[in-house]
């Protein structure tokens, strides 16, 4: 069977990888709530949005890591393995419960999908976190593959989750679509030599996101115009 193509500012596209969160689900209050109760059960103080907000998007060891010295925890390796068990079981029991999926999201998926395009989720939570939360927000149905943080050796910014998720796809880099909403999409997507675009809505490391380089900067998935 011919594969469709599309084309966007000239680059043939024929399938898409998008990331999970702050690119379709704000989930923000989800890491605020666990993050807060796992410092609870720890004795530590507790974290804002607006940390939160600026932390993640590098994958949970790293927005433990970040959150454990940003409340003064005295030796943060010692204590990283039980608050990563912490965090993972509050997390767990939460998840989805204090996030929203963006508008245009449902819209903007299902156009893709009705274009012809194979999507992929490509995200730096991990898998056992992604797939509970894409089920629940009913946005699942739409991927032929799902994969975490914890699928490859090596995490977004790094090209490696890319290639790997196109070759899932059967793809090339050049003819798929990278839709997210950080620096870190873009640096993994350039590398990968995947074409980018970036949701205006989401976490970027408190960078505003029209600095970093993309095809296009979306108020909203289901903005996306090809050629
Ligand atoms: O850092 C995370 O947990 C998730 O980030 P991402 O879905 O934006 O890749
Ligand atoms: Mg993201």
């Amino acid at each position: 069977m011919s594969r469709t193509v599309l084309t966007l500012q000239g680059w043939p596209i024929e399938a898409a990888i998008v990331d999970l969160d702050g690119t379709m689900v704000d989930t923000q209050g989800d890491f605020v709530v666990a993050l807060g109760r796992m410092l609870t059960e720890l004795g530590l103080p507790g974290v804002d949005r607006a940390f939160v907000s600026l932390t993640v998007g590098k994958g949970s060891e790293h927005l433990i890591r970040r959150t454990l010295a940003h409340v003064g925890a005295a030796d943060v390796d010692a204590l990283y393995e039980p608050a990563w068990a912490a965090y993972q079981r509050h997390y767990l029991a939460i998840n989805g419960q204090h996030s929203q999926v963006y508008p245009g999201v449902v819209e903007g998926l299902a156009r893709l999908r009705s274009l012809g395009l194979p999507l992929a989720c490509l995200t730096n939570k991990p898998g056992d976190f992604a797939r509970p939360l894409l089920a629940r927000k009913r946005l699942d149905g739409h991927f032929a593959h799902v994969f975490g943080g914890d699928a490859f050796a090596r995490k977004k910014p790094d090209p490696l989750p890319l290639i790997e998720t196109c070759r899932a796809l059967g793809t090339v880099p050049s003819r798929t679509l990278m839709v997210g909403d950080s620096r870190n999409d873009a640096e993994a997507a350039h590398a990968a030599g995947c074409p980018v675009v970036l949701l205006r809505h989401g976490y970027n490391h408190g960078e505003p996101i029209e600095a970093v380089p993309a095809l296009a900067h979306l108020d909203r998935l289901d903005a996306l115009a090809f050629d």
